[in-house]
């Protein structure tokens, strides 16, 4: 008989030689333990037997961990770092009660003196490993799939949970629902669920609080749920009173056994008016007693809502990431126009600079219209830019974008948007970069787009915020990191350059006048501009990786401070989204799944050429990457029967 190749069989054997079998140990770690850090020395391999674990990994700007893969049992852990004698590559946490083998480092290479097949087989491991964490990888097939959803109030959840489930099912998958009936049936009732289903869903009210404790030590990942529609029902925003106002403190330890590092997501229930637009308010409560990675505001019967948290919890969401680019940005908008119009869901949004402006207003849920209206008015009709002043801190006052925010968007607070936005400033006094998550979103947005030397800087916190695209112009990277769907990218950084006729000094100052050339700011204002904003073509090559849907419109002829060439960029983002729409041939929302990525052909982006000699907005050629397609097992053949649970 042939002998087993796979990894689980040579790991077996690696375990079971003499030398491996003396030497080996057993551990256990209850859930929420830590087995080591990014940086820690390596000094064993270890073998899951039964469990999960999580492999984490600091964000982009260092504010936190993001989960990049889970370890399932019959895998090993830390081999990466064992074989390149280098300290561990990531934080490994068991996100469930787990079981682990465990080999010192030295009776390891011993051992595989002996076994050299073990290598080989670690080797293509690791090589698939590795590629996960990067940021356009293949097939992501070691994602989260039991999810707990537990009742943080007095709200009944399961039908809510259901909702989602049968949502999930419309997608394709096989999913089981597990509740308080299946605590102590026996441990197997988990395996079995697991094995028999694709996704497991495991729910709980808020008195189960036994079956709750159980279940959270058999999930990947944790949606609390909390009624927000009433005043009583919000916390006491003092964290010290919170367990006793809100919680028991059986619930407060499980909420965030790891600080925030495995942070749960935070699902609100929000009142919704007749047109279903929902009422949010005092979210800042919320995130203040509870600190959740992520939070979510559904309406209790909302279907849509629910479909976008299926899509959430099974990868197939969307997130949008809109460049920066001055007047060019508004070719987002044509973008938003062509997605929603091939009913492509949007579930998280992002943007820098203008980008972060557009971005907004989808957050905000705004209309077609209703974008459209608002930016006209704020950006189209009359310059923002033409307060010119004496430049002492910039060359404009930034006196009438502060007023056109304020009327637009008003005083709405970023945690209280409908969709989790967040957008990006340079923070000069710290040299990082800011994301803003929450907060005024108007001060957000001001801050995103303050070029230096146009417009003052917002100072918050006695920090120096100026334009997000100074440091990141394109933020595909953090939304990548941010949910496990498909990323699109609209990127109008790869501007024309700088036209040369643009900076010339007018000849003759009435005449510049007259022709109302002087709204769009003095020459100074585009070569502002263009430096602060000239991203490193290393930058923004890592981040168009980092989208599966890259588009990239080349509004010809539209300069970054050319805020009336609006229906021109506009009508370049359209045609250019709408064209790479059709290229697909797979529903976007599984691109990421299926570990394909759609891109225009374009030549690498070298600032100084595109600086000295602009591109030539030819059109742009679509090829589609496969990354090692895998079918997932709903397109592949019939399904297993559904489990009775
Ligand atoms: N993308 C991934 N998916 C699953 N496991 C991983 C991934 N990346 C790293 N690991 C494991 O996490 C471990 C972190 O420490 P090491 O670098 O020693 O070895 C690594 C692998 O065992």
């Amino acid at each position: 008989m042939a002998e087993d190749t796979s990894l689980e069989a040579a790991l077996a054997r690696l375990f079971n030689t003499p030398s491996g079998l003396k030497a080996a140990s057993w551990i256990t770690l209850t859930g929420g333990t830590r087995l080591f850090s990014a940086g820690d020395e390596s000094d064993h391999l270890y073998l899951l037997r039964s469990g999960r674990m999580g492999v984490f990994r600091h964000d982009d700007d260092h504010q936190g961990l993001h989960l990049i893969g889970v370890i399932k049992p019959g895998e090993p852990v830390g081999e990466m770092s064992l074989i390149a004698d280098t300290p561990h590559t990531s934080t490994v946490i068991a996100l469930r009660d787990c079981e682990l083998m465990v080999l010192p480092k030295a009776d390891f290479l011993k051992a595989i003196e002996a076994a050299p097949d073990v290598l080989l087989a670690l080797s293509k491991q690791m090589i698939e490993r590795a590629r996960s964490g990067t940021p356009r990888e293949g097939r992501r097939h070691n994602t989260p799939n039991v999810f707990a959803f537990f009742a943080l109030n007095d709200i009944i959840v399961r039908p809510l949970v259901e909702r989602i489930a049968e949502q999930v099912r419309a997608l394709g998958y096989r999913v089981a629902l597990l509740d308080k009936d299946h605590h102590g049936t026996g441990a197997d009732v988990f395996a079995e669920a697991e094995a028999n289903n694709d996704y497991v869903l495991h729910v709980a009210e808020k008195p189960e609080s036994h079956w709750r404790l159980l279940s959270s030590r058999q999930v990947d990942h944790t949606f609390w749920i909390a009624d927000a529609r009433h005043h009583s029902q919000r916390p006491h925003s003092d964290p010290a009173r919170l367990p006793a106002s809100t919680l028991n403190l059986e619930d407060s330890q499980l909420l965030d056994p790891l600080g925030l590092q495995r942070a749960p997501d935070l699902i609100l229930i929000q009142a919704q008016e007749a047109d279903g637009r929902k009422v949010i308010a005092h979210t800042r409560d919320w995130l203040d007693a509870f600190k959740p990675a992520r939070w979510f505001h559904v309406g209790e019967h909302s279907l849509p809502d629910a479909a976008r948290l299926a899509r959430i919890v099974t990868g197939h969401s969307i997130g949008v990431v809109f460049s920066g680019g001055g007047a060019r940005a508004f070719s987002h908008i044509g973008a938003v126009q062509a997605l929603r119009e091939a009913h492509v869901p949007i579930d998280f949004i992002c943007g820098s600079s203008m980008g972060a402006i557009v971005g907004g207003c989808v957050a905000l849920d705004w209309s077609d219209a209703e974008i459209d209206t608002h930016i006209r008015e704020a950006f189209v009709m009359s310059s923002p830019l033409d307060d010119v002043t004496f430049p002492f801190v910039a060359l404009t006052g930034g006196r009438k974008v502060d007023q056109r925010l304020e009327a637009h968007f008003g005083d709405v607070l970023i945690e209280d948007l409908p969709l989790p936005f967040f957008c990006l400033s340079s923070n000069l006094t710290s040299g990082t970069i800011k994301v803003h998550k929450s907060g005024r979103l108007r001060q957000a947005l001001r801050a995103s787009i303050s070029l230096p030397g146009v417009m003052p800087p917002v100072v918050e916190d006695d920090q120096v915020l100026v334009d997000g695209a100074v440091m990141r112009s394109f933020p595909a990277l953090m939304m990548r990191n941010s949910h496990l769907g498909t990323v699109i990218g609209v990127d109008v950084t790869r501007a024309k350059g700088i036209d040369p006729k643009s900076v010339h000094v007018p000849k003759s100052l009435p005449t510049w006048f007259l022709k109302g050339d002087w709204r769009k700011g003095p020459p100074i204002v585009s070569i502002l501009m263009r430096s602060a904003t000239i991203t490193t073509a290393a930058d923004l090559e890592q981040s168009r990786l980092a989208c599966d849907l890259l588009i990239i419109p080349e509004p010809e002829g539209v300069e970054i401070r050319e805020w009336h060439a609006y229906d021109l960029a506009v009508e370049s983002g359209y045609q250019t989204s709408v064209q790479s729409l059709a290229q697909l041939e797979h529903p976007v929302t599984q691109l990421r799944k299926l570990g394909i990525s759609l891109h225009p052909n374009i030549p690498a982006f070298t600032p100084d050429d595109s600086f000295l000699t602009p591109p030539r907005p030819e059109k742009l050629k679509y090829t589609l990457k496969p990354q090692g397609v895998t079918l997932p097992r709903f397109l592949k053949g019939p399904k297993k029967p559904q489990p009775k649970l």
